[in-house]
């Protein structure tokens, strides 16, 4: 699904009023009238209400006075509280709210705590219809608009978003302060990056996405090339897989990982890297280590690589050169540990690549600080997986500010640095330096637990080795990862999940994707 920013969904709108003549009335009744549908068909058991509608000063609250008056036409038991002045409301919004004036509506306007309080505990309302804030929030929420949402988020009433959870960022799904946590959000015409971004996207429930008569012409400016990752988007970077292929035609990964205490990312990744459907993998690792993983992988080859001290060794840089003669991708840093030594190893080896790569773990702990040397790569776009943490060494913000603003972090991050930036978390965030984000949509808390990363290493790198590019391979590695959990959890639940539960369930994610079946 296309996520698009909120500056273009307000273009379009702007277009549509200003260059094909359609009333901006006539865009906000059809939006109220579709949203008033959704909440009906959501919420008939409720019926008859009390329905209380908490508008602010923009045309999001204007959408709710449509839905005022038309609620109450069906019969439902409606009051509106606007959060201002009678004189504060202009526009498309004034002429809806003129209209439900001379009906049989109560309205009330709040201008302090204590009168938004006493209206909010006279309505006793089981259903809040929040159009507070739309597309036209500009900074974040404070006093009165504030409490309002910290009430609404204290109520036990069901809550309907019109367009967007008040405090949500539209164009990034930052919580501007704080915002509204609904049951089902209905926006109008295309959904936008906050919908699908974490944290805002927690904030959404359920989403539909409703038509209000903007004709397609209207849309044709709309440049952001973002989507959310479902199934279908998935299925169509599947790489092909001819029934007559052998192990040579579907690539041949090398994985370089391990350390004392660390070979268990290595055999993770490795043995991703064949659930994965890499043709051959050969995990190379300091030779101290290497008769461990002997043990542990069965279909992996291993390789032994000089160290120091059971750490790779910065001269390991000719053996893993050597190594990747014949090899289709690489992928770096599970479980290889810190130190000078592996710095200076990745900082001469980096150049030196031009097989498409993903660096991951202490990879990343080894790149950080050194960013410059990803410039200095030929090769096509090497993927970084980071989670929060990671990521806050690599980019020197703290883990609070890149959760905060994920999708623009990552976003900044690829461009800035020429890589395809997949940012682990809940919707991981897939960036490339084009500027094309994809964010996805499968997963679940059972991936928060140590190893889960090695396994989505293995992965790309598996993909990268069959072929795909590397924006491609990262965003169908995060998809089959995170449905690998999905199948998981559907059979022995998802608190507890090991990282090597996964690996079982990878092909059989592929196969839903292949054959169109979910298979749980
Ligand atoms: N023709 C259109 O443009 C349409 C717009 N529609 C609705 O209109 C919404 C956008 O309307 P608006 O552009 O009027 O914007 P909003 O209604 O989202 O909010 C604008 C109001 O909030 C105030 N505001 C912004 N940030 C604030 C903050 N941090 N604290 C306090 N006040 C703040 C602004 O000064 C303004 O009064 C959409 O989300 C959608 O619900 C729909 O009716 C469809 C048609
Ligand atoms: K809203």
């Amino acid at each position: 699904m296309r996520l698009i920013r909120a500056e273009e969904m307000v273009a379009v709108d702007q277009r549509a009023i200003n260059q094909l003549g359609i009333p901006g009335a006539v865009l906000m009744e059809n939006a109220g009238r579709a949203a008033t549908d959704a909440f009906c068909a959501e919420f008939a058991n409720c019926f008859p209400g009390p329905v209380l509608v908490l508008a602010g000063k923009g045309n999001n609250g204007g959408d709710g006075y449509v839905m005022a008056r038309i609620l109450a036409d069906r019969g439902w038991r409606v009051q509106t509280t606007v959060l201002g002045k009678r004189e504060d409301i202009a526009g498309d919004a004034a002429v809806m709210l003129s209209i439900l004036e001379q009906l049989n509506v109560p309205i009330g306007y709040v201008a302090d705590e204590a009168g938004l309080q006493f209206s909010l505990a006279a309505a006793e309302a089981k259903l809040i219809i929040d159009g507070l804030f739309g597309t036209g929030l500009k900074s974040d929420v404070r006093g009165l608009y504030a409490t309002a949402i910290e009430l609404v988020n204290a109520s036990p009433a069901k809550v309907f978003a019109i367009d967007i959870p008040s405090g949500v960022d539209g164009s990034s799904g930052r919580i501007c302060g704080m915002a509204v946590r609904a049951d089902l959000t209905v926006t109008f015409d295309q959904a936008k990056i906050g919908h699908g971004s974490y944290p805002g996207a927690a904030c959404v429930g359920r989403l539909e996405v409703v038509d209000i008569g903007i004709p397609q012409l209207g849309r044709e400016k709309v440049t952001s090339d973002v989507r959310l990752v479902d199934v279908a988007e998935a299925a169509r970077l599947l790489p092909e897989r001819p029934v007559a292929g052998h192990k040579g035609r579907f690539g041949h990964l090398l994985i370089v990982a391990g350390a004392p205490g660390k070979t268990g990312a290595a055999a993770l990744a490795g043995n991703a890297a064949v659930r994965g459907g890499s043709g051959l993998v050969t995990v190379a690792a300091p030779a101290a280590v290497h008769d461990i993983l002997e043990v542990k992988l069965t279909e992996a080859m291993t390789c032994p690589l000089a160290h120091v001290d059971g750490f790779l060794a910065t001269s390991a840089e000719e053996q893993i050169l050597e190594l990747l003669t014949e090899k289709q991708a690489l992928a770096f840093g599970p479980g290889v540990g810190q130190g000078d030594d592996l710095r200076n190893l990745l900082t001469v080896l980096l150049p030196q690549v031009e097989l498409p790569m993903v660096i991951d773990a202490d990879g990343l702990n080894l790149l950080a600080g050194q960013l410059g040397i990803l410039q200095e790569r030929k090769g096509p776009w090497p993927v970084l997986t980071p989670h929060p943490g990671e990521m806050a060494r690599l980019c020197g913000l703290s883990v609070a500010e890149i959760e905060a603003e994920r999708f623009r972090v990552a976003k900044g991050f690829a461009r800035a640095h020429n890589v395809v930036l997949l940012l682990k978390g809940a919707r991981t965030v897939i960036a490339a330096p084009d500027g094309r984000v994809r964010i996805n949509s499968s997963g679940n808390d059972g991936l928060a637990s140590g190893g889960s990363g090695d396994v989505l290493t293995g992965l790309v790198g598996a993909l990268l080795a069959q072929g795909l590019e590397s924006f491609d391979a990262a965003i169908l590695a995060a998809w089959l990862h995170g449905r690998a959990a999905e199948l998981v959890a559907a059979g022995q639940g998802a608190a507890g999940m090991a990282a090597s539960d996964l690996l079982c369930q990878l092909p059989v994610a592929r196969r839903e994707l292949s054959e169109g079946v979910c298979l749980c």
